[in-house]
C-alpha cells in the first residue's frame, strides 16, 4: 500500500493557493473540476528539488473546495501536515517576510508551526539534526496555539 495523498476542505481556493504555492512553494500538479458535485480538487505537491524534478512518488496534498458553502468544525482529531526544511530559520524568515504568523517559532532549531488560511496546523521540521540555537528565534514566544 502507498500513501496517496491527505484531503483537507477549504473554504476559498485564492487564498490557499496563495498560501500553499505562492508562501509555502507548493505546485499545483491536478485540478479536477466537477459540476456534477459541485466541487473542486486541487492537487499540490511539496516544493521539490529544481534539478531532480518533482518526486512522483511523494504524498500530495488534495484541496477541496465546495462551491456551496458549509461548516467546517474543527475537531482536535486532525493535528497538522508535516514538512521537512532544509533551513528552518530560513523558511520561517521567508514566510514571515511574506506575512505569515510563525505560531511555534523554531526556538530549538528544529520545529516550528504554521496554520494556513482555514486554520490547519503546519508543521515545518529542519532536515537532519538541529540548528544551532540563534536570536531572534530562541527568544521569540509563541503566537496563539497551533
Ligand atoms: C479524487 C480522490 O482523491 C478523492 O478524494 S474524491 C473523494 C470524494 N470527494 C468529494 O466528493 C469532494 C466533495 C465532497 N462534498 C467533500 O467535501 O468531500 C469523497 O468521497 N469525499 C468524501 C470524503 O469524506 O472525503
Ligand atoms: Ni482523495
Amino acid at each position: 500500500m502507498r500513501y496517496l495523498h491527505t484531503m483537507i476542505r477549504i473554504t476559498d481556493v485564492d487564498a490557499s493557493l496563495e498560501f500553499f504555492c505562492t508562501k509555502l512553494g507548493m505546485k499545483e500538479v491536478r485540478r479536477i473540476e466537477n459540476e456534477k458535485g459541485r466541487f473542486t480538487l486541487i492537487f499540490l505537491a511539496a516544493s521539490h528539488d529544481e534539478n531532480q524534478g518533482r518526486n512522483e512518488s511523494a504524498p500530495l496534498l488534495e484541496l477541496t473546495y465546495n462551491w456551496d458553502p458549509e461548516p467546517y468544525p474543527g475537531g482536535r482529531n486532525f493535528g497538522h501536515l508535516a514538512y521537512e526544511v532544509d533551513d528552518i530559520y530560513q523558511t520561517c524568515q521567508d514566510l514571515m517576510d511574506k506575512g505569515v504568523t510563525i505560531n511555534r517559532p523554531p526556538r530549538d532549531g528544529y520545529m516550528a508551526f504554521i496554520k494556513s488560511p482555514d486554520g490547519i496546523s503546519i508543521e515545518l521540521l529542519q532536515k537532519g539534526a538541529a540548528r544551532e540555537e540563534a536570536e531572534p528565534w530562541a527568544s521569540m514566544p509563541n503566537s496563539g496555539s497551533w
